[in-house]
């Protein structure tokens, strides 16, 4: 079975309600290949959620950056995920994976070394020992999307090299073949993030293991819609 390309744009702590609205508007114009093709999710701030739920194309979906790690109760500033079930918000993306899975919502789960690690070699054995704290806690993996993000390249500028990204991702399914099973490397997207722009998604995204990207600063920009495109290059592989 083909891994659909997954899009999503993590929009961080940015945005006021005019910028927000801006944004949604560029999205809901634009023209994207189908869900067939690409499914798309964007995480806007919490405060912003139920307005970008409520106004956004029902094409694409909206994910919670990160929950409260218990059932609600006398935290301040804190946010369930039970709440966010209750209000149908099925994606979440943050470092919550355990509770945020245990709730039934879908997660994209981020893993990636630093820089120094990189330099010294030990790429595969921090991306492994992630992705085991993050396989531990997974009964359900269609649940779970895998954003290799190496830390080095995340809002820097400085994009992995398509081999690079490609090398990780082949690991990591590699990893989840023998730790996991067959099926689930096989289905698992394994998504990649740390400066993708319009620029560098194509030539990315068409490596055989890069089922998709997890975007910061360019997805608050027209450029995300490029973006969403690249999974046309899934079509001629
Ligand atoms: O952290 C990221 C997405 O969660 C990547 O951010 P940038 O695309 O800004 O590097």
């Amino acid at each position: 079975m083909a891994r659909k390309f997954f899009v999503g744009g993590n929009w961080k702590c940015n945005g006021t309600a005019e910028e927000v609205k801006k944004i949604v508007n560029t999205l809901n114009e634009a023209q994207v290949p189908s869900q067939d093709v690409v499914e798309v999710v964007v995480s806007p701030p919490y405060v912003f959620l139920p307005l970008v739920k409520s106004i956004l194309r029902p094409d694409f979906h909206v994910a919670a950056q990160n929950c409260w790690v218990k059932k609600g109760g006398a935290f301040t500033g804190e946010v369930s995920a039970e709440m966010l079930v209750n209000l149908d918000i099925p994606w979440f993306v943050g470092d919550k994976v355990a509770y945020a899975l245990a709730q039934g919502l879908k997660v994209i789960a981020c893993v990636g070394e630093t820089l120094e690690q990189r330099e010294a070699g030990s790429t595969m054995d921090v991306v492994a020992a992630q992705t085991k704290a993050i396989a531990d806690r997974v009964s359900n993996w269609s649940n779970v999307v895998i954003a290799y993000e190496p830390v080095w390249a995340i809002g820097t500028g400085k994009v992995a090299s398509p081999a690079q990204a490609q090398e990780v991702h082949d690991e990591l399914r590699k990893w989840l073949a023998k730790n996991v099973s067959a099926d689930v490397a096989a289905t698992t997207r394994i998504i990649y993030g740390g400066s993708v722009n319009g620029g560098n998604c194509k030539e990315l995204g068409g490596q055989a293991d890069v089922d998709g990207f997890l975007v910061g600063g360019a997805s608050l920009k027209p450029e995300f819609i490029d973006i969403i495109k690249a999974a046309e290059v899934k079509k001629s592989a």
